[in-house]
């Protein structure tokens, strides 16, 4: 059985402890590789030839000459699409029709836009008055942070790990990689394709393990890293901003959501069920910016709850192979039990089932799968546990509401603040909904359309900072200012 290495200075290295953990792949429950689990030595191995590296060859480099590298990773990963795309989908069991248009031409696209962005957008100049009549002019240049931990989750592997790693390089950093335990196969891959596209050594560098009291905590406590970014779980978040505050390391996080879709009654309806159903059950809701609360218009309520139940009950399920097949498994069994807990609890609290609510019969080996029924619920108070955390899998509460006003309050009642998504044809009212509902990101008449310029983050527990066009250049580098007595 294949083995999963930590990628240190340009080498694929076992772990000196000996400890490997099982790679499974969800779609049927085998292990699919072996992986290494770093300890403190691996860890610090890497950070070491991370630091190196910035003073080495990757450090002198022009930025012409480190751009057209990473114009060279990208190319890299879509020369070997196909095995990436089959190794994104069975560590996750997501439909290859949704990882070839989403996970790995994004994983491409994020090293190419951040190469592309980093050369054209420029820093300030301001000239000023001095007493003696000469002046001064100050201008700012940019310079890489240093060493940066990455720490990413397992619902978009490639994607999300590349959004982070490919601005980083862009603006000279070198990085240490941590990819979810659960998903390590397609970080691991890259290496090969740094190394095939010039990339230097400890440049870019992955170590694989768990997160607390393993591989991602002692990177976060390793006092060389200079700033870390992380996808994941709220309570991971508060986690990693307590470690980072030991040496005043700046942290960029993009943490959880309960996100909030509100349907007026002037939306077009298909559009609005289109849209819906993507942000509720695609990727089988392992999405932060997924909708898991849906509030809808009284006077159209019944006519969406019965639409969403019809497309939600069309949806094929279905392993990464199956070409109809638009929906795949939770990514692990552990994963299934905290959303069949709150199934469970949904029940519990009095919801009326609109449609799923368990475990789907799945034939032969894709039984021991981690399979789970889209499902709809109606009924529940505001202050249910399935209303108000986040779930993360393929579900949605849908409740009505009479006003604009007690839409936007509903909206507005948890303590997340990252994505809304706004169904209406009233324009005037879109926006003005829009300008307030406290999320970092909002979608009018649409969800997860991506300009990777645009600002992208949370508000309120939903994340530290933003990421995405200049403000990946802000955080992944430091501004100086050189004020020049004339
Ligand atoms: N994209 C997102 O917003 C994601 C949200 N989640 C949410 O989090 C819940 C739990 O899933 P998990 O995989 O447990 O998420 P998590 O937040 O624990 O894991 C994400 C990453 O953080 C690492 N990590 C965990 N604890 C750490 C620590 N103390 N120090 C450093 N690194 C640490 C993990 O190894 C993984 O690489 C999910 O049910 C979902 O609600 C999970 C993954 C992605
Ligand atoms: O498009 C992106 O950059 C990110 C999409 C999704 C997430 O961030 C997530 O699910 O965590």
């Amino acid at each position: 059985m294949k083995d999963i290495k930590h990628y240190i200075n340009g080498q694929y290295v076992g772990s000196a402890s000996g400890k490997l953990f099982d790679n499974v792949n969800p779609a049927n429950g085998k292990v699919i590789s072996k992986v290494h689990e770093a300890g403190r030595e691996e860890v610090d191995a890497a950070v070491q030839a991370a630091r190196a590296a910035l003073r080495g060859p990757w450090g002198k480099m022009t930025l012409e000459q480190r751009t057209a590298i990473l114009h060279k990773v990208a190319d890299g990963i879509n020369a070997r699409f196909d095995e990436f795309l089959e190794a994104e989908c069975l560590d996750t069991g997501k439909p290859k029709s949704l990882a070839s248009h989403i996970d790995i031409p994004r994983g491409a696209a994020n090293f190419k836009v951040f190469a592309d962005m980093i050369k054209n957008v420029p820093t300030e100049a301001f000239e000023m008055p001095t007493p003696d009549g000469a002046g001064a002019l100050n201008y700012a240049v940019r310079r890489p942070k240093g060493v940066i931990g990455v720490i990413s989750p397992w619902n978009l592997p490639l994607l999300l790990m590349t959004w982070k790693v490919g601005p980083a390089l862009a603006c000279g950093n070198t990085v240490v990689v941590k990819p979810s335990e659960e998903t390590p196969t397609t970080t691991a891959l890259l290496g090969e394709v740094m190394k095939e596209a010039g990339v230097p050594d400890g440049v870019y560098n992955v170590v694989h393990g768990f997160g607390g009291d393993s591989a991602g905590a002692y990177l976060t406590e390793h006092p060389q890293v200079d700033g870390f970014t992380f996808t994941g779980e709220t309570g991971t978040g508060e986690v990693i901003m307590k470690a980072a505050a030991k040496g005043i390391r700046d942290i960029s996080l993009e943490l959880g959501g309960k996100n909030a879709g509100l349907v007026f009654a002037d939306c077009d309806m298909d559009k609005a069920i289109e849209g819906t159903m993507r942000s509720a059950f695609a990727n089988c809701g392992q999405v932060c910016l997924g909708t898991e609360r849906v509030y809808v218009e009284r006077s159209i309520f019944d006519e969406f709850v019965g639409r969403l139940k019809e497309a939600a009950e069309g949806l094929k399920i279905g392993p990464p192979d199956d070409a109809e097949a638009n929906m795949g498994p939770l990514v692990s069994l552990k994963h299934r039990e905290k959303v069949l807990s709150y199934y469970q609890k949904a029940v519990d609290d009095g919801a009326t089932v609109v449609t799923g609510g368990g475990v789907p019969d799945m034939p032969g080996e894709l039984a021991g799968g981690a399979w789970v029924q889209p499902t709809i619920w109606t009924g529940l108070a505001d202050d249910s546990a399935v209303v108000t955390d986040e779930i993360f899998g393929p579900c949605c509460h849908i409740r009505p509401f009479d006003t604009e006003e007690e839409a936007i309050e509903l909206a507005n009642s948890l303590p997340y603040g990252l994505a809304s998504a706004i169904w209406s044809e009233n324009i005037t009212r879109a926006h003005r909904v829009a300008g307030r509902v406290e999320a970092g990101i909002i979608w009018v008449n649409s969800w997860f359309l991506r300009d990777l310029r645009t600002p992208f983050g949370g508000s309120k527990q939903s994340g530290v900072g933003r990421e995405g066009g200049v403000h990946s250049l802000e955080f992944y580098t430091e501004m100086k200012n050189i004020c020049v007595k004339l």
